[in-house]
């Protein structure tokens, strides 16, 4: 049976998630699209027939045509989406942040809690990254021994046109939250925010330094710089008892020219992360309708953000903050 997905939201994302699921995702079709902004969601639809078109994302969720959601709209519309999805029974694939704050996000926790089965994935596609995935593999294996400290950097070329300026934290390094728990698999329990003499190519503070301890007493450090320039450069070293992990980055050509070796770097995340999107979507369609879920669920998507809310209140007020997470 082909799985009829809606996708909300159709810009940089949502455009990418339904391309993806045409050209690559098997026992899955794009069976409607919703967008406020008509222009953009008709470009989509011009490249996807009997997609149907909706400018109102719970009449596309309400939809008797639609089984399952691809949520791809401001992050401030997840947690409305998302509610209406477990409302309804549907499947859904939350782009991340699963919603804006930590509240929003334990509405959605305690929904689906109510509702007795996991209806919810959310967007951290880095867990589908083969990179990734083969560090967690080699770290799991034992040759390393223990993982002592994590660095990360998460550079931009260019800050998103709908970025405000903590963002960078509530957005962009909400994915390193998630990635570092999952990796270490370990708790981030307290974080701190130092900011460094800012780049004169922004209005916002960046780049910032973020450094994490996690339950294990081990450190992480995660550069996020937004307006880095040079290109999409994510970079991650696992340091270990006996060796370390360094993520190389992707190359398809590396370049030998005028004297020179290049190794060219895409302009945002699309390229460098495409077959983590394509795993991510198949594996979610597969696991539909199974009791095996896959990928990030709610709580995932509530622990990410409440770290992001204590990252900003650590920007704010300086020092060293603990994160709270509820209790069940
Ligand atoms: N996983 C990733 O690597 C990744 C990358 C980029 C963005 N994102 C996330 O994807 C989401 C979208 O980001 P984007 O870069 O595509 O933004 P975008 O601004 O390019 O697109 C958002 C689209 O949503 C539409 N929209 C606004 N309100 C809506 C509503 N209520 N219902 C339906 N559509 C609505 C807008 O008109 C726009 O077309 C964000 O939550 C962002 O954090 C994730
Ligand atoms: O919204 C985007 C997206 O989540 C990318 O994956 C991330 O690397 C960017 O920093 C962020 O701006």
């Amino acid at each position: 049976m082909t799985l009829r997905i809606g996708v909300i939201g159709t810009g940089v994302m949502g455009a990418d998630h339904a391309r993806t699921i045409r050209r690559h995702v098997a026992r899955a079709e794009v069976a409607a699209l919703c967008d406020p902004d008509a222009d953009r969601a008709g470009v989509v639809a011009g490249e996807i027939a009997g997609a149907r078109l909706f400018s109102d994302p719970l009449a596309l969720i309400a939809d008797p045509g639609i089984d399952a959601v691809v949520v791809a709209s401001p992050d401030e519309t997840h947690a409305e989406c998302v509610l209406a999805c477990i409302a309804a029974g549907k499947p859904v694939l939350c782009e991340k942040p699963l919603a804006a704050g930590a509240a929003d996000c334990l509405r959605v926790v305690e929904a689906e809690r109510a509702a007795g089965r996991r209806l919810v994935q959310v967007g951290f596609m880095r867990r589908f990254d083969p990179a990734y995935n083969e560090m967690r593999q080699r770290l799991a294996s034992g040759d390393f021994g223990e993982a002592l400290m994590l660095h990360c950097a998460h550079r931009n070329a260019s800050v998103p046109a709908f970025f405000r300026s903590l963002m960078s934290i509530t957005n962009a390094a909400v994915h390193e939250f998630d990635i570092v728990r999952w990796l270490l698999d370990a708790e981030i329990v307290e974080i701190e925010v130092m900011k460094p003499r800012p780049t004169r190519s922004s209005a916002a503070a960046d780049p910032l330094f973020i450094v994490m301890r996690t339950d294990k007493d081990q450190l992480v450090d995660v550069e996020i710089f937004m307006n880095a320039g040079y290109g999409y450069d994510i970079r991650t070293e696992l340091v270990c008892e006996k060796g370390t992990l360094t993520m190389a980055p992707p190359v398809h050509a590396e370049q030998r020219i005028g004297g020179t070796q290049r190794f060219p770097f895409a302009p945002d995340w699309r390229p460098r992360f495409a077959e983590a999107y394509r795993r991510q979507m198949q594996a979610w369609v597969d696991s539909i309708g199974t009791d095996r879920p896959v990928g990030a669920g709610a709580w995932d998507g509530l622990v990410a953000t409440a770290i992001a809310e204590a990252g900003v209140r650590a920007f704010e007020e300086g020092g060293v903050i603990k994160v709270a997470l509820p209790r069940f």
